[in-house]
Order: structure tokens, then sequence, then C-alpha cells
């Protein structure tokens, strides 16, 4: 089967994580999209998250209706901060059957030959990107196996999400419901 691997802090999971999944499946080849939860990407502090645990919870609930798409806590066992090739190894030993991308948002373009082993990643895997706003992909000059996809843009962040939750804003219409409603009732990011 084709993977796809969409990693991330989802913190928490936004509509934009979904649509851009959703995106992924319809438009390409992919037959599967696993939401890999990271405990820490080595290029953020991780003062500001959510618990791994609380994190993968919201990301279960926002996708527990689509067959197509998984939640994997691999990384939750592994050495800190998450680096990705050393998750594909381990991934691709696990299920030598599977053939595994990634899945990326356009911002991780400008430094995806500071991640470790990027090379690599793109040798043996390749990526699929999404377009966001702000992060133009043409001058990026990287050898490879990348498939740019032309998708309709989307602003939201999880920066978003936890700002507003901290001024006390409703926003349902920003997240699942049900994902939505976890984080409600678990009062995370209110500070
Ligand atoms: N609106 C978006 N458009 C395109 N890609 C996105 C968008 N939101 C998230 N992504 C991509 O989803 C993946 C996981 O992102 P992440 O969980 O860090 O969300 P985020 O919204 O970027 O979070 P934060 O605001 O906390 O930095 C990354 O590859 C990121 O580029
Ligand atoms: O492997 C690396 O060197 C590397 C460098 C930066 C980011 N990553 C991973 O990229 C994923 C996206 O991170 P984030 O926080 O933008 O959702 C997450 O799984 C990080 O661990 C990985």
């Amino acid at each position: 089967m084709k993977i796809g691997l969409f990693f991330g802090s989802f913190n928490p999971i936004h509509i934009g994580h979904l649509a851009i999944a959703n995106y992924m499946a319809e438009y390409t080849d992919l037959d599967q999209i696993w939401f890999v939860v990271s405990p820490h990407n080595p290029f953020k502090n991780k003062s500001s998250l959510l618990t791994d645990y609380h994190r993968l919870e919201l990301v279960n609930r926002a996708i527990e209706r689509y067959p197509n798409f998984k939640a994997s806590n691999i990384e939750f066992g592994m050495p800190q901060p998450s680096y990705t090739i050393d998750t594909l190894t381990y991934l691709k030993e696990k299920n030598p059957t599977h053939q595994f991308s990634l899945i990326v948002g356009s911002d991780n373009l400008k430094n995806f030959t500071k991640w470790k082993n990027y090379d690599l990643i793109l040798k043996n895997h390749g990526l699929f990107v999404y377009p966001r706003p702000d992060f133009e992909s043409e001058n990026i000059e990287l050898k490879g196996n990348i498939s740019i996809v032309e998708a309709p843009l989307m602003e939201v962040s999880s920066s978003f999400i936890r700002k507003a939750i901290s001024e006390q804003k409703e926003i349902p219409f920003f997240m699942p419901e049900s994902a939505y409603n976890y984080l409600k009732e678990m009062h995370f990011y209110e500070k």
C-alpha cells in the first residue's frame, strides 16, 4: 500500500490539516494517510505543547469517521526531538511492503535542507507538498522526488486556534466538532 505520512505537532489539529489529508487522499495515488503525532519538532520549543496523549486524542477524535485516515503514536517511544528520517526507517522496518511518502505544508520547504538526512528522505521516500499562504514553493531548489500539489490555500493554523481560545473566542468551525468539544471540555489552551 502507498501511505502518505502526515507528520505534525497537531497542537491542536484543525480543519486545514483535515483538508490537506482529504486532498492528498483524493488527488494522488496514496491509499491511506497516517497522521503521525510528533512529541517534539527539533525546530520548535516544546513549552507551548499540550501533552502527547492529548494531541493524539484530538487527532483520533477528528479522524474517527474516515477509514483511510489513521493516527500514529510511533514517535512517542522514540528518542526526542523527533527526527523524521529515524521514524521513516523504523516504519519501513516494521512495514516492509508499504511505500511511505511524506506530506508537508510548503512552510517546511524553506528549512528542509536543515532536516536530518533530508537527501535520504527525498531519495527513498519523496514529498507531497501542500501550498501555504506566504510560503512560495517555486524558488526552492531541491532535487528529488517532490510533488507540489495545486490546491486551495488555507490561512488557518494551530497558533490561531490557541490564541483564539486563550482570548475566550468561540471558534467551533475551525476544528472538527468532536475534537473541538473535547478541547472545550478539557479547558485546553485557556491559560
Ligand atoms: N494552513 C495550512 N496550509 C498548508 N499546510 C499546513 C497548514 N496548516 C498546517 N500545515 C502543515 O501541516 C503539518 C503539521 O503542521 P502543524 O501541526 O505544525 O500545524 P501549524 O498550523 O503549522 O501549527 P503552528 O501554528 O503551531 O505552527 C506541517 O507540514 C504544516 O506545514
Ligand atoms: O527530521 C528533522 O530534522 C525535522 C526537522 C523539523 C521538523 N521535523 C518534523 O516535521 C514535522 C512537522 O512539524 P510541525 O511542528 O510543523 O507540525 C514534525 O513531525 C517534526 O518532527 C523534522
